[in-house]
């Protein structure tokens, strides 16, 4: 068994599981022995007596292919298991400890499908970085216990599971830093340099970034980001201000990269979002040109990239979102700072009858804002609380000329232009 599956499973029984149901994590524990009444935990509520449970957890020691495998692992499992096998997502982690995350699924067999679950599982731990665990309920229905597969036939451990108490901090937040929001270039660039062999596109993408950068460099014209929600009026209010102030439109992520941009949509987190991350950087680069010559308006920027990718890695309500004044928000010591940056924010409904009014919907997590109000309400809670370049909100509802005039009025408060 490799050294660092080794060492996960020495502190066992430290750890803590959540299973998303409902789209919001549900907690349980695990005991060597039980101490006082056992109680089901609530994810285990529903399982019929007869069934079984399984959770898969990925444990690569390199964190480029365990998040691929794992971004795969849900595609494959629903292509191979019986109907009916209820792929969650899941995760173990060691409370309140940084970087003790690992990510997987749980699933259950219902009566007649364990042989054919436990052979497709056998097999994929036998071929990858995945701790298997089963879960089974004793005769009398009052306590499921939990075995480590790849002990089960040596030397079985079984623990009792256990409910436990909502943590102080989401899981993901354990690890987000450095793997869903990166605070410096180098650590962005890192994560795409491991994927050159497996995404070709990545050593373009390379090749685009500055040879240099200075943050502290300050632009001689004002810089303007305008953010919000797809369908806030971004691009309406940023083409405007171009005319009426004579400025520069840049873009995050740059033009430069649209051709690649698919490409990394379709990664899972970890890639997808140092991909965005250097796009800032490039575009940074390009605000320094041009902010010599004119003011710059920009349409999106770090606090894009920040807010989705902190609003899409936990779930369940705001309050599941890193505390405000967490390390999370601030604003990365190595990129450009905006003069100003202005938020547009609008109704939901209002939102929804100018995405339908302007077409279809465009990448799978505006698709997602649609739908999921949480989501959406982590997004935008997610901008509020970034610090660094702090947003100042704009109501987007009137009429695409009144938001002018209110964010004219504003640039002139602010920028002195
Ligand atoms: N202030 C406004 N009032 C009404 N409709 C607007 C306003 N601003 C933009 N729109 C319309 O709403 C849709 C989305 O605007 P757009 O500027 O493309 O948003 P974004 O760039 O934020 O996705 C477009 O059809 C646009 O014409
Ligand atoms: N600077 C940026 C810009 C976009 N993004 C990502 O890109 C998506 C939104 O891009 P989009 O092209 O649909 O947005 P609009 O500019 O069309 O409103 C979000 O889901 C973000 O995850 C980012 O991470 N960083």
């Amino acid at each position: 068994m490799a050294r660092h599956l080794k060492l996960l499973v020495q502190r066992w029984s430290s750890r803590v599981f959540s299973v998303e149901v409902d789209g919001a994590p549900r907690y349980f524990g695990i005991r060597e022995q039980l101490r006082g009444e056992p109680v089901p935990p609530d994810v285990f509520s529903e399982v019929q007596k007869q069934d079984r449970c399984y959770s898969l957890l990925v444990c690569s020691g390199d964190r480029v292919t365990g998040d691929r495998f794992h971004w795969e692992l849900r595609d494959r499992l629903q292509r191979q298991l019986p109907p009916g096998s209820g792929v969650r997502s899941m995760s173990s982690f060691i409370p309140d400890q940084k970087g003790s995350l690992l990510k997987g699924y749980f699933l259950q067999s219902r009566a007649g499908n364990s042989s054919l679950i436990e052979d497709i599982l056998t097999d994929l731990e036998q071929r990858n970085p995945v701790l298997v665990c089963s879960y089974s309920q004793s005769e009398d229905g009052q306590q499921w216990t939990q075995c480590l597969w790849y002990q089960s036939e040596d030397n079985p451990v079984r623990f009792c599971v256990v409910p436990s108490e909502t943590p102080k901090h989401h899981p993901s937040v354990l690890n987000m830093i450095n793997s869903d929001v990166f605070y410096s270039l180098d650590e962005a660039c890192d994560v795409l340099k491991q994927c050159g062999d497996i995404i070709p596109e990545t050593r373009s993408v390379l090749g685009m970034l500055p040879s240099s950068l200075d943050a502290r460099r300050k632009p001689d014209f004002p810089v303007i980001v305008i953010e919000g929600l797809d369908a806030t009026g971004k691009t309406t209010l940023t083409e405007s201000l171009r005319d009426s102030l004579g400025a520069t439109l840049l873009r995050s992520p740059p033009q430069c990269l649209s051709a690649w941009r698919g490409r990394f949509d379709r990664e899972p987190p970890l890639i997808r979002r140092a991909f965005y991350a250097v796009g800032n950087y490039i575009t940074a680069e390009q605000i320094n040109q041009e902010a010599s010559k004119s003011p710059v308006i920009v349409d999106r920027f770090w606090h894009s990239t920040a807010a989705y990718a902190i609003a899409t890695a936990v779930t369940g309500p705001v309050s599941n979102l890193p505390h405000e004044g967490a390390e999370v928000y601030r604003w990365p010591g190595d990129l450009l700072q905006p003069s100003l940056v202005i938020l547009l924010t609008l109704d939901p409904e209002e939102r929804k009858r100018r995405l339908r009014s302007r077409g279809l919907m465009k990448t799978d997590e505006e698709e997602e804002l649609d739908h999921n109000k949480l989501f959406r309400t982590r997004v935008e809670e997610a901008y509020r609380r970034i610090v660094g370049s702090a947003c100042i909100a704009l109501d987007a509802s009137p009429s695409a000329d009144l938001v002018l005039q209110q964010a004219l009025l504003l640039i002139r408060a602010k920028c002195h232009l």
